[in-house]
């Protein structure tokens, strides 16, 4: 396996904070799917979905995941729909060991609720969208990762460790 941690999982689950604390407590290098495409676009997330709409982003989601298949040591934190596309699916678990990193529903509403920085939640009713999109990516998120860690009661530094836990077995280190 690929001396990578790849980070999946829904909005508000913690993959970019907790993904960049794992990488920094491993020396390893960070690298979030969404701020490749946010370079490579050069417009915000908001804004890539106002201008060109959501198959242009996940169109530019999966070529960024595409070039990430040369990366070592390296922690790699996803978008929440980038388990949608099967292609996707294959990437990541081609990446390394693939972590969902879940949190209760309530929990994950309350962190999402922070900011207006996900288009898809800019809904009449956020908290019926989250309900509905988590019902619909749970079993890919299951299916795709090798791991879970609900951190609805870990803070950031409790989930990062317990992720390194598992894959310090998990790779034998
Ligand atoms: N374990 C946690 N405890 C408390 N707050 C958290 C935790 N994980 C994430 N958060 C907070 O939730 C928000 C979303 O986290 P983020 O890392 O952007 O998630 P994602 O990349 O999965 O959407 C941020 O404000 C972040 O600080
Ligand atoms: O769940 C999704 O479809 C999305 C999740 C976002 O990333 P985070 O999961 O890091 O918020 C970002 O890729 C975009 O807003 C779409
Ligand atoms: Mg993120």
């Amino acid at each position: 396996m690929r001396n990578n941690i790849v980070f999946i999982g829904f909005m508000g689950s913690g993959k970019t904070s907790v993904g960049r604390l794992v990488a920094q407590r491993l020396g390893f290098q960070f690298v979030d799917t969404d701020a490749v495409v946010v370079e490579r676009a050069g417009m915000q997330i908001s804004e890539i979905f106002a201008r060109h709409g959501e198959p242009w982003f996940r169109d530019h989601e999966t070529s960024a995941l595409s070039s990430l298949s040369i990366l070592n040591r390296s922690v790699i934190s996803t978008g929440g729909g980038i388990v949608l596309r099967p292609q996707n699916r294959a990437l990541l678990q081609e990446l390394g060991f693939v972590v969902w990193l879940t949190a209760s529903e309530d929990v994950i509403f309350e962190r999402v609720s922070r900011n207006k920085k996900r288009p898809l939640l800019q809904t009449a009713d956020p908290r019926r969208t989250v309900h509905e999109l988590l019902e619909q990516r749970h079993d890919l998120y299951q299916g795709t990762a090798q791991f879970t860690v609900n951190s609805t009661e870990l803070s950031h530094e409790a989930a990062a460790e317990a992720v390194i836990a598992k894959a310090r077995k998990a790779f034998s280190w």
